[in-house]
């Protein structure tokens, strides 16, 4: 991977930059270009995202929601010929930085996956797995029970902590990866649909759940479910062939969108 970011020595002004960023801003990307090789999967996007909100990327397959979810805590890092250019600020602080601390940004940047991915491990302990690695285990049956009330599996599995992970329905996997995600007390919880493998009532327990959750972090969700995410998103960003389209209220964006394809899409004339 390789970045082109502003760093440093090329003049990043963390001062300034805060100074231009609202109260509220937990995350800016400025003239965001993202590259898989040759290919140009995301252009030009300039966004920012509020503390304690849910955002929605919807979009047509292949426009880049997932890329720019993955951008935001380094996953695509991992992808040979992926190239950043341009700045993703995180409480004023560029990731892209070299100096960044990798492992502190994906403790704060956490990452729910489509299918849920519990470790074949008990449900006490995949709760516990993360702490451990981060050396978080003071109180660590205390940490372990409220993280899994956080998550609204507690009291399904609270007889059953020893068990096996496994047996749960998709729907408490689910749950219980998010448990495990917010047990390390991440900031930002990017979910990459998160519901979309489950049955409506387990995907309903879990639009509750984000729901609840903004009021202690930062939630940015890619949905192909409109209704999701007139449902659970504060703002909305469409994304179209790796442009960002528009970004703004989902209240605006569902009832009188700036753009015809926006309206085309979230009325489903495409994608
Ligand atoms: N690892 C990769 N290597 C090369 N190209 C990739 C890679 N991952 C994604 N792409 C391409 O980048 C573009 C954006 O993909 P991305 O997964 O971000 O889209 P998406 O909007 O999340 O799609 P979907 O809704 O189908 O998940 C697509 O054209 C895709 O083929």
């Amino acid at each position: 991977m390789s970045s082109q970011n502003s760093l440093p020595e090329q003049g990043l002004n963390l001062d300034k930059t805060a100074k231009n960023m609202t109260a509220e801003a937990k995350i800016i990307t400025r003239n965001l270009d993202f590259f898989y090789g040759d290919f140009q999967a995301l252009k030009n996007i300039n966004a920012q995202i509020d503390a304690h909100t849910v955002t929605a990327l919807i979009g047509p397959s292949g426009c880049g929601k997932s890329t720019y979810l993955r951008v935001l805590n380094r996953m695509n890092d991992l992808i040979e010929g992926a190239k950043v250019k341009g700045e993703v600020l995180i409480d004023g602080q560029n990731i892209y930085d070299k100096k960044l601390n990798i492992n502190e940004l994906r403790k704060n940047v956490g990452m729910v996956f489509q299918k849920p991915t519990p470790f074949p491990k008990s449900i006490f302990e995949n709760v516990a797995y993360g702490l451990r690695v981060n050396g978080m285990t003071e109180n660590l049956t205390e940490r372990v029970e409220k993280s899994l009330k956080q998550a609204a599996l507690w009291n399904e599995v609270k007889d059953n902590l020893k068990k096996s992970a496994l047996g749960l329905s998709g729907g408490q996997q689910q749950r219980l990866c998010i448990a495990r995600t917010i047990a390390i007390q991440p900031d930002i919880i990017l979910m990459d649909e998160p519901t979309s493998a489950l049955d409506p009532i387990s995907a309903s327990q879990i639009e509750d759940l984000i729901m609840e959750l903004k009021e202690r972090f930062t939630i940015i969700i890619v949905t192909h479910n409109m209704q999701q995410a007139r449902r659970v998103s504060d703002k909305t960003a469409f994304f179209y062939l790796g442009d960002l389209e528009e970004y703004d209220e989902t209240s605006r964006i569902f009832k009188s969108p700036a753009s015809e394809k926006t309206q085309n899409y979230i009325r489903g004339k495409f994608g």
